[in-house]
C-alpha cells in the first residue's frame, strides 16, 4: 500500500465516511462495512477529498476531455475534482451531472453543467455490482459520447454477475480502465496491521470470503 492510500483510509475513517457495521447494500448483499461519501461534508473535507481524486486522475495517465457525476453523490465528486484539477494540475476540465428526475420546468432536462460529449470520465465514490455504472452508460450512451474511463475512492471487489468482479465485467463490457484510490485489499492490510482491529478484520475478511474476488 502507498503512503496516500494510508493517509486516504486515515482520513475516511477520521470522517466516519468509512465505517464498520451491518450495511445493507444496494445489491441487497448485507456488508460489515460501508463507505459513505455524504460525510465529506465540509468545505475543507470536499477540498481534500478533490485533491486525491485529481492526483489520482492525473496518475491514471488516462485521456479525457470530461468529468461526469452521476447523482447523487458523484455530484460533489466531480465538483470537487474539478475544481482541484484546476487549482493543483493546471488543468480546466468541464464536468456535468445528472438529475436522477427529469425538470420539466425552466431549462428543463437531466443534465446540469456541460455538454455531455467525448471522451468522458465518470466519478463516483464507490463501485458494488456496477449498477450505477451501467445507468450512467446508459445516459453516455445516449448523447454519443465515449467512457473514456471511471475513477473511484473504493473498489470493493467484489463479484458481479458471474465469477468476474462488478468492476472486472464493466471493464470488459464497456473497454474502459477502472481506477480507485484504495481497493478493498488496501483496507484489509490496513486492518491487518492496526491493533485494536481484530474485530473489523474479522468481519471484513469473512465478507470477502464470500462476496469477494
Ligand atoms: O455498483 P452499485 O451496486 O450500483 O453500487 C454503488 C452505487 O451505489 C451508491 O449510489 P446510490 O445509487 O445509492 O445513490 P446516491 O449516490 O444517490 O446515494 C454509490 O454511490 C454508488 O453509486
Ligand atoms: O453498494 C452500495 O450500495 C454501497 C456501498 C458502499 O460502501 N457505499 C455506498 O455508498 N454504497
Amino acid at each position: 500500500m502507498k503512503a496516500y492510500q494510508r493517509e486516504f483510509i486515515e482520513f475516511a475513517l477520521e470522517r466516519q465516511v468509512l465505517r464498520f457495521g451491518e450495511f445493507t447494500l444496494k445489491s441487497g448483499r448485507t456488508s460489515p462495512y460501508f463507505f459513505n461519501a455524504g460525510l465529506f461534508n465540509t468545505g475543507k473535507d470536499l477540498a481534500r477529498l478533490g485533491r486525491f481524486y485529481a492526483a489520482a486522475l492525473m496518475d491514471s495517465g488516462i485521456e479525457f476531455d470530461l468529468l461526469f457525476g452521476p447523482a447523487y453523490k458523484g455530484i460533489p465528486i466531480a465538483t470537487t475534482t474539478a475544481v482541484a484539477l484546476c487549482d493543483h494540475h493546471d488543468v480546466d476540465i468541464p464536468y456535468c451531472f445528472n438529475r436522477k428526475e427529469a425538470k420539466t420546468h425552466g431549462e428543463g432536462g437531466s443534465l446540469v453543467g456541460s455538454e455531455l460529449k467525448g471522451k468522458v470520465m465518470l466519478v463516483d465514490d464507490v463501485i458494488t455490482a456496477g449498477t450505477a455504472i451501467r445507468e450512467s452508460m446508459d445516459i453516455i450512451n445516449a448523447h454519443n459520447a465515449q467512457l473514456a474511463g471511471v475513477l473511484i475512492a473504493l473498489d470493493r471487489q467484489e463479484k458481479g454477475k458471474g465469477e468476474l468482479s462488478a468492476i472486472q465485467e464493466v471493464e470488459r463490457d464497456f473497454g474502459c480502465q477502472i481506477v480507485s484510490i484504495i481497493k478493498l485489499a488496501d483496507l484489509i492490510s490496513y486492518l491487518s496491521e492496526k491493533p485494536g482491529m481484530e474485530a473489523e478484520l474479522a468481519s471484513v475478511s469473512a465478507y470477502r470470503e464470500q462476496y469477494g474476488i
